[in-house]
């Protein structure tokens, strides 16, 4: 078992350059099950999820091919329809090879995903969409399975814009016979980079970063090359790292407009955050506001940003309102924090989070990735130690976090520890 071992008191320097996004590779590597013929994927971060979908679509019969930063995929024949289950189980996006399965194969078997840290994340509206396109629903033995000889598209509407099944969806009516529309469709960025990728390979989708997307089915879909966006979660862990210990960093390899939510909130709460075309300027040398967040769907602002900008404003002067709507159980990280001297109430879906002078560097654990980050920043603006535990989760999806933090003078070293 590994630990970071950080000690704070460094402000951050330098430029930082951001990785491929994890939550656009995820269904794009998905979404290559979809053709038989090749596809090269560029800008690819180097995460514990990209192995663990890798493996998944590998038992599945795909050639995965990986340099660095370059994945090669191709997908002559399925050899099997059911999804391993030791993946599926250490993640859940692994659930987004239902679409492409059953699309291609006329059948998919997965295990149920289950809940994590974050709340019980059912997969009802993924079931609700297939059943529209005329699959099947089977259940036994843990696992779901669906069966449809071929799709048809369908209208489908659902009760929230779910990042997930948004993107099932899409993946499973691209190759269905005639037109689906899905109405109130996640507008995430990365559906758009999705919807981008299997444009490329000769689908036929509209709509994508919109509330209503519209697909018109065709029969094969092609090869193609493609290279993810960037990844505005690591952009904003960077913006949030120097508005909690000071300095002044450039963060390159951003799309600024993808990160119009966090940087609002960090101007609010006193930092300077200049954009320019491909890169973001961040830096803080006084106090910061507090201020009040909800999270929402994007454009809203991002849950997957909230444990971090908890972290900074447990140094703010006042006090903060974080409201979770996105996930019902999204702050373990609170308690962890508050080893670190923090002072933060969970109210309900609110946490209300009072402002003190200084952290101080404890032994803590990572609940889950974003959780992971928090600890991070706290760890960095604190007095001394903190050895933070369960690292595996920031290693899903963080590539080289604490060496890029490093090259801006952090001090922070990943160890091995006897369990
Ligand atoms: C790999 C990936 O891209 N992960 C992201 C994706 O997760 P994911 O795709 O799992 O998130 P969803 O948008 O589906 O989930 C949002 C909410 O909808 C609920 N829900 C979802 C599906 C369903 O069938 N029924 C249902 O009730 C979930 O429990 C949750 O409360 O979007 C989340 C919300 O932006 C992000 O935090 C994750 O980082
Ligand atoms: C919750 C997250 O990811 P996942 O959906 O892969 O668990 C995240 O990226 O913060």
């Amino acid at each position: 078992m590994e630990k970071l071992i950080v000690r704070g008191g460094a402000s951050l320097r330098g430029t930082v350059k951001v990785s491929g996004a994890k939550n656009a590779v995820l269904p794009i590597i998905a979404a290559s099950l979809l053709s038989e013929c090749a596809c090269t994927l560029q800008d690819i971060p180097n995460l514990a999820d990209v192995a663990s979908i890798c493996r998944v679509i590998e038992k599945l019969g795909a050639r995965v091919c990986r340099g660095d930063k370059e994945i090669n995929i191709s997908v002559p024949d399925l050899k099997q329809v059911e999804a391993p289950y030791e993946y599926v189980r250490l993640m859940r996006a692994s659930f987004l090879v239902m679409g492409p399965l059953l699309a291609r194969a006329g059948r998919a078997v997965m295990p149920l995903p289950g809940g994590c840290a974050i709340g019980t994340r059912p997969i009802d509206l993924h079931l609700k969409g297939f059943k529209a396109l005329g699959a099947k629903i089977i259940y036994g033995h843990g696992c779901i399975e669906a069966v449809a000889e071929r799709l048809k598209g369908s209208q489908i509407y659902l009760d929230f814009p779910s990042v997930g099944a948004t993107e099932n969806l899409i993946m499973a009516a691209s190759l269905a016979r005639g037109a689906t529309v899905i109405e109130n469709a996640a507008e995430e960025p990365e559906i758009v980079d999705l919807v981008n990728f299997l444009n490329a390979m000769g689908a036929r989708i509209k709509g994508a970063g919109t509330k209503i997307i519209r697909v018109e089915g065709v029969p094969r879909l092609s090869g193609t090359v493609h290279t993810v966006i960037p990844d505005r979660i690591e952009a904003g862990t960077f913006l949030t790292a120097v508005a909690i210990t000071g300095g002044d960093v450039l963060v390159d390899n951003v799309i600024c407009d993808h990160l119009k939510p966090v940087t609002a909130k960090l101007r609010e709460a006193g930092v300077r955050v200049e954009e320019n075309e491909n890169s973001i300027r961040v830096s803080s040398d006084s106090e910061l506001q507090p201020v009040d967040i909800k999270t929402m769907p994007y454009p809203g602002f991002p849950t997957d940003m909230q444990a971090q900008l908890m972290a900074v404003l447990c140094l703010a002067r006042g006090t903060s309102m974080i409201t979770e709507t996105v996930f019902e159980n999204r702050f373990m990280h609170a308690n962890e924090l508050k080893r670190m001297g923090a002072r933060i109430k969970i109210e309900g879906r609110t946490a209300v989070v009072q402002g003190v002078p200084r952290l101080t560097g404890a032994p803590v654990k990572a609940t889950d990735l974003r959780a992971g980050a928090a600890l991070v920043l706290a760890g960095l603006a604190a007095e001394g130690r903190t050895e933070i535990g369960n690292i595996f989760h920031i290693d899903r999806g963080y590539d080289r976090l604490e060496e890029k933090l490093r090259g801006l003078g952090a001090d922070i070293q990943r160890s091995a520890v006897v369990s």
